[in-house]
This record gives structure tokens, C-alpha cells and sequence, in this order.
């Protein structure tokens, strides 16, 4: 006798089915019950506007969230960074696996790195942070560069340079990852000088909160440590009062000593969209064991930066 299947939330986009169709394999490995893919369509999907008007916070996890109150799937996988931050009580997070590569990467024309630009190199991303940090990280380098805001899923960006409209475009390095074109990367950027953004490259898998067997289960996918940096850093961009549209960058990584895991690290920037100013600080504390503790380093941090004037900075979101 075959076991019922689990039914797994996911948009149809192929970053969104790549990751749903791994985070399937592993579920169905650790519960022993096949797992069955259900497309569901997001805001973030069919609009065309810019995320930065649409509000950005939730456009790609309301719809899959809707499917799981309604009982209509069993569980679902998003981009952790996609997510917002508040937690509905109805909502487990059961699960935040291993992280991927956190970091952003510039795929350009001609195999160029970021610092083998030409001036006025027209570069795409709809996103205030990369734009905050990119134009920064140009002036240290004495280029003027050029952001140009796009939007649409990774072939869309990609084909923007190969179709000669944009010098290069910035991407996150997980996704690419997930769908096997990291090959086209042409510059990873290093996250001392662009800052992902809070939980990038790491996956949430949500279910009902009262399922407490597929909760139990699907507890065994979960990473602690990625599960306390990611913690932390969203925290950050909650006491910050920032939503995933913000120029809010944040990463936290565990610093070692030889084997010995000492503490965790978390570095935070917020900066006006023309790079010309960033508060750029940086917290470490021991290795967090519970959720508040994790959350208490975001917030330690987010007081530091806004006694350095990073509410100043954030004017320009838009809700
Ligand atoms: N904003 C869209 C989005 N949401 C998640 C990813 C993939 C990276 C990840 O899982 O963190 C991307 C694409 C990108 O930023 O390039």
C-alpha cells in the first residue's frame, strides 16, 4: 500500500520549481511519503510593476499561504528572503535548510568584472540595496556606473545582456544555483562589499501550524545555524521598521576558531539608492541557542545603526 501523498505548494516560475523539486526529494525522503507538486500563481507573478510600488513585502508568498490556511496543500517552500517578516500564528516555519550561496553576482557582457567596467556601464537591478551598495562600491573604484531598475525572472534579466540593452545585471548566486547557470556568472561579489539581503539563499518550508506530525517531520530538513543567522538578520530588518523593497542589506556567519564554532557575526547596511551615503556596522555575539537570542542580536544591531541616522536613509520605500 502506497502512503498518501503530500501535497507541496509552489509557484511555476523555474527558480520556484527547481527549489520546490528539491526540497520534494528531501521531504519525501525523511517522511517515506511521495510529495506532489501543486502550481499555484502569486501577485508577484502576473503583475508587471516594479516590485519597489507593488510594496514588496509578501507579492510571491500570499497566494501559497492562502492554498495552506485553505488546507488545499499539505506544505510550501519560499525564497526565505521573499518572505515577510512577522510570523502568522496559523503558520509554522518548520524548516530552514542549509543555506546556499548568499551571495549577489554580476553576470556581464564580454566576461567583465565589476571593476572591469567602462564608465557609464548600464547596469539592471530593480533592487534600492544592490542599487545602494553597487553605486557605492563604484565610486570606491572611481567608476560612474549606471543602475537601470528591471524586474522579471532570471532568463528576463539574463536576456537583457544578451540582447545588448544593459552592460550587466546583478542577480542573487543561489538562484542561478538552483537552476544550473552559475556557469554565466561573471563576477561573484563579495559579501564584505555588497551585503545580501536579510535570508538570501536560504529556503523557509511552511506548513499549518497544527499539523504537528508534518511539523515533527519536516523539522529534520531544518539547520540550526542557518536557521540563527537568518533569524538575526531578519530581526534587523524588522527593528529597522524595513520591508524586502528597503535598502537593507544584512548577513550573518559564524566565526571559528580552528573547528571551534565561537560566535555568530551579523553586519548590516542601510544607504540611499545613489550609494553616496551607507551605515555599515557590524555585531558579534556567542552563537545564539533560541530564537530570542537571535533576535536580540538583530535588534542590537538595528539600535546601533539607527543612532547612526539609518532611518534618515530609508525615506525613499515606499510604504
Ligand atoms: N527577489 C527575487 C528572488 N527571490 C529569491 C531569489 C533567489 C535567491 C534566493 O533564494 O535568495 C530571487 C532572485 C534574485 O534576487 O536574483
Amino acid at each position: 500500500m502506497t502512503e498518501q501523498a503530500l501535497r507541496l505548494g509552489t509557484r511555476r516560475s523555474r527558480l520556484a520549481m527547481a527549489q520546490s523539486g528539491q526540497v520534494a526529494d528531501a521531504v519525501s525522503q525523511v517522511t517515506g511519503r511521495p510529495v506532489e507538486l501543486v502550481e499555484i500563481t502569486t501577485y508577484g507573478d502576473t503583475s508587471r510593476e516594479h516590485l519597489a510600488q507593488i510594496g514588496g513585502t509578501g507579492v510571491f508568498v500570499t497566494a501559497l499561504r492562502e492554498a495552506l490556511l485553505r488546507g488545499e496543500v499539505d506544505f510550501a517552500v519560499h525564497s526565505l528572503k521573499d518572505l515577510p517578516t512577522g510570523q502568522p500564528d496559523e503558520l509554522a516555519l518548520a524548516a530552514v535548510p542549509v543555506r546556499a550561496d548568499a551571495r549577489d553576482v554580476l553576470i556581464a557582457r564580454d566576461g567583465l568584472t565589476f571593476a572591469e567596467l567602462p564608465d557609464g556601464a548600464r547596469i539592471g537591478t530593480g533592487s534600492p540595496r544592490r542599487m545602494a551598495q553597487l553605486n557605492a562600491y563604484a565610486r570606491d573604484l572611481g567608476l560612474t556606473i549606471e543602475t537601470v531598475p528591471i524586474r522579471g525572472n532570471i532568463d528576463t534579466r539574463i536576456g537583457f545582456v544578451r540582447g545588448g540593452e544593459l552592460d550587466g545585471v546583478v542577480l542573487a548566486a543561489a538562484g542561478l544555483q538552483r537552476v544550473g547557470r552559475t556557469g554565466e556568472v561573471t563576477d561573484f561579489l563579495p559579501v564584505d562589499i555588497i551585503l545580501p539581503a536579510p535570508g538570501q539563499g536560504a529556503l523557509a518550508i511552511e506548513c499549518a501550524a497544527d499539523n504537528a506530525d508534518l511539523v515533527a517531520a519536516l523539522a529534520e530538513l531544518d539547520d540550526p545555524y542557518t536557521r540563527a543567522a537568518v533569524t538575526a538578520e531578519r530581526s534587523l530588518l524588522a527593528a529597522l521598521e524595513a520591508g524586502c523593497s528597503a535598502p537593507v542589506g544584512a548577513f550573518a556567519d559564524l566565526l571559528a576558531d580552528g573547528q571551534v564554532v565561537k560566535e555568530l557575526r551579523l553586519r548590516g547596511v542601510v544607504g540611499t539608492t545613489d550609494g553616496s551615503t551607507l551605515v555599515q556596522l557590524s555585531t558579534t555575539g556567542p552563537v545564539p541557542e533560541t530564537h530570542d537570542q537571535a533576535m536580540a542580536l538583530g535588534r542590537e544591531l538595528a539600535a546601533e545603526m539607527l543612532a547612526k541616522g539609518a532611518a534618515g536613509l530609508m525615506g525613499e520605500r515606499v510604504h
